[in-house]
C-alpha cells in the first residue's frame, strides 16, 4: 500500500515536475513566435521598403529608357535623311563625271582632229627609223606627212601613261593650250597613244646653241626675240584659269624653232621626269633650287630656269654656274668678255640690261624673282623694239670702214641708229628724245644704261652733239 502510495506521490511529481518544464517550454515557444513574429514585421517592413525604392528607381530607369528611344528614333530619321542625301549625291556626281567625260570628248573633237591608226602608220611610212626625230621620256617622235601637212608624230610608251584616261586629260589639256609660242597641238590617236603635232624644222633651241649639224649661230636680235617669246609663252600659261599652269621643266630643248627662228613651246601635264644626277644635257641647272629643297613647284619656278635661258642666250656658256660667271663679269665689269660674240656685236645697253633681268630672276628665293607680265614684261618690251630696229641691219658701236665712220656717241644706246634729237637723262647719257621718252613712258624707272634708278624724268637736249652729228653728216655728203 505504501509503496502504491509512493508510487503515486512520485508520479504526481513527476508529472508537476513535467508540467513545469512544460509550462516553461511553451513559454520559451511563446517567446520564440513572437520574436518571429517581430523579424517577419521587421522583414516585411524592410521588403516594403526595398519594394519602393526599386519601383521608383525602375520608374527612373523607364524614364530614361523612353528619353533614349526617342533620341534613338531622331538620330535613325536623321541618318536616313543623311543616307538619302548621300545617295542623291552620288547619283548626281556620277551624273557629272559622265557629262563631263562627255564634255572632254567633245572638246577633243570640236579643238583637235582624230586620226587613226592606219592614218599614222601610212605618214611615217609605218614608224620607219629614218623619220625618226629623237625619243624622249615618254616616247619617240616621227616626221610625217598627214593630210597633205608635215607632223611630227609622238608616240607614247603605253607604260609611261596610266591608261586612256590620263592620255585624254593630256590631250584636253593640250587642246586647251593655244598661244603663238606654244607647240601646237594637231590632232590625236587615242589607239596608238599618238599625239600629232605642227613640225618645227628648225630643232630645239638646245640643238641651235650647241650648234648641231652647224647650223649658223643664232644673232643677238633673235635671241632677245626669243626671250620675249618665251615670256610671252609663260605669261600666258601662268594666267591660265581656273589655275596657273607651271612649265616644270622649262630648257632649251623644250623650246622648238619654225622655220623663221619663232620659238614654240612644249608643255604637258604628264608628270616631269627630273633626273639631277647623271644628266649629261645639263637639264638639272634649270631647275628651281627652291623646288629642289620645298617640292614645291610654282610659276617663280619657271622664272628661275627662263633666267638661266637668258643667260644662256646672252653669254653661250654652259648652264653650269652659269649665274656665278655672270654674276662676277658684272661686279668686274666685265660682262663684255664673257658675252656670246658669235651672235654678232650686242649693243651695250641690251646685254647689260638682260644681264640685269637674269640675275634678278635667278635669286635663289622665288618671292624675290620679278614679276613676268609687268616688271620683266616692262623690260623686255623696249629691247623688242630696239632689237627689231636692228634686225637684219649690222649696226653696232663699232667703226666701219673710214669713210663711214660714224663716232659712237652718235649713235642712241636704245635705236642703235645715229641721233637726230639727241637729249641728256638724269643718268647723264645722251638719247635719241623719242626713245629715252618711249623708254620712260613705258613705266622705266632706271636707266638704260647703268640700270640705277632715274632720279628725275627731265631731259636736256645736247645741242653740242646735235651740231657734231649735223656737221658730221655734212662732211660725209661732201666726201661722196
Ligand atoms: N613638233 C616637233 N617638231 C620637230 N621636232 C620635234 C617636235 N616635237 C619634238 N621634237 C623633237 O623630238 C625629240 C624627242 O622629243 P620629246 O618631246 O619626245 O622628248 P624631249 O623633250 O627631248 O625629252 P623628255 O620628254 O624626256 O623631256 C626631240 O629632239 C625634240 O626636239
Amino acid at each position: 500500500m505504501v509503496s502504491a502510495l509512493q508510487r503515486a506521490k512520485d508520479l504526481e511529481h513527476r508529472y508537476l515536475h513535467e508540467l513545469k518544464r512544460r509550462e516553461a517550454v511553451e513559454e520559451i515557444f511563446a517567446r520564440q513566435k513572437e520574436e518571429i513574429q517581430e523579424t517577419k514585421r521587421e522583414l516585411d517592413e524592410i521588403h516594403g521598403r526595398h519594394t519602393t525604392n526599386i519601383k521608383s528607381t525602375i520608374k527612373v530607369y523607364e524614364e530614361k529608357l523612353a528619353e533614349s528611344r526617342c533620341f534613338i528614333q531622331e538620330l535613325q530619321a536623321k541618318y536616313d535623311k543623311l543616307l538619302h542625301e548621300r545617295d542623291t549625291a552620288l547619283a548626281e556626281s556620277e551624273e557629272l563625271h559622265q557629262k563631263n567625260k562627255h564634255g572632254a570628248r567633245m572638246t577633243v573633237t570640236t579643238q583637235t582632229s582624230d586620226f587613226s591608226l592606219f592614218e599614222l602608220q601610212q605618214a611615217t611610212q609605218d614608224y620607219d627609223t629614218a623619220l625618226k626625230i629623237g625619243t624622249g621620256s615618254f616616247g619617240s617622235v616621227y616626221k610625217g606627212f598627214l593630210r597633205n601637212t608635215t607632223v611630227a608624230v609622238k608616240l607614247l610608251h603605253p607604260q609611261s601613261l596610266q591608261g586612256q584616261l590620263e592620255f585624254h586629260q593630256e590631250i584636253v589639256f593640250l587642246s586647251r593650250m593655244r598661244h603663238p609660242n606654244l607647240m601646237t597641238l594637231i590632232g590625236s590617236c587615242p589607239d596608238a597613244f599618238g599625239l600629232v603635232y605642227e613640225f618645227l624644222p628648225n630643232g630645239s633651241l638646245e640643238d641651235q646653241l650647241s650648234r648641231k649639224k652647224n647650223m649658223p649661230p643664232l644673232t643677238w636680235q633673235m635671241r632677245t626675240r626669243i626671250i620675249g617669246e618665251i615670256c610671252s609663252a609663260l605669261t600666258f600659261i601662268h594666267s591660265h584659269k581656273p589655275h596657273p599652269v607651271v612649265h616644270g621643266d622649262l630648257n632649251p630643248a623644250k623650246i622648238l624653232l619654225d622655220i623663221n627662228f619663232v620659238s614654240n613651246l612644249q608643255v604637258s601635264q604628264l608628270p616631269k621626269k627630273y633626273s639631277t644626277r647623271n644628266n649629261t644635257s645639263g637639264t638639272s641647272s634649270y631647275i628651281d633650287p627652291e623646288y629642289l629643297s620645298t617640292g614645291e613647284l610654282t610659276p617663280h619656278s619657271d622664272v628661275y630656269s627662263f633666267d638661266i635661258i637668258i643667260l644662256r642666250l646672252l653669254t653661250g656658256k654652259s648652264p653650269e654656274n652659269i649665274t656665278t660667271i655672270v654674276e662676277d663679269a658684272m661686279e668686274k665689269r666685265h660682262l663684255h668678255l664673257i658675252m656670246d660674240t658669235s651672235a654678232g656685236s650686242w649693243p651695250f645697253v641690251q646685254a647689260n640690261q638682260l644681264a640685269h633681268l637674269g640675275l634678278r630672276c635667278a635669286n635663289l628665293s622665288g618671292r624675290h624673282r620679278p614679276d613676268l607680265t609687268g616688271e620683266v614684261w616692262g623690260l623686255i618690251e623696249p629691247l623688242l623694239k630696239a632689237a627689231s630696229h636692228n634686225y637684219g641691219c649690222r649696226r653696232t658701236f663699232v667703226a666701219r670702214s673710214d669713210d663711214t665712220y660714224t663716232p659712237p656717241y652718235f649713235i642712241c644706246p636704245i635705236l642703235q641708229e645715229v641721233m637726230t634729237d639727241p637729249h641728256i637723262a638724269a643718268d647723264g647719257y645722251t638719247y635719241e628724245a623719242d626713245a629715252i621718252r618711249e623708254w620712260l613712258d613705258g613705266g622705266n624707272a632706271r636707266s638704260p644704261m647703268t640700270n640705277l634708278r632715274l632720279e628725275h624724268r627731265e631731259l636736256t637736249p645736247n645741242r653740242v652733239l646735235r651740231s657734231a652729228i649735223l656737221e658730221g653728216r655734212q662732211q660725209q655728203q661732201h666726201r661722196r
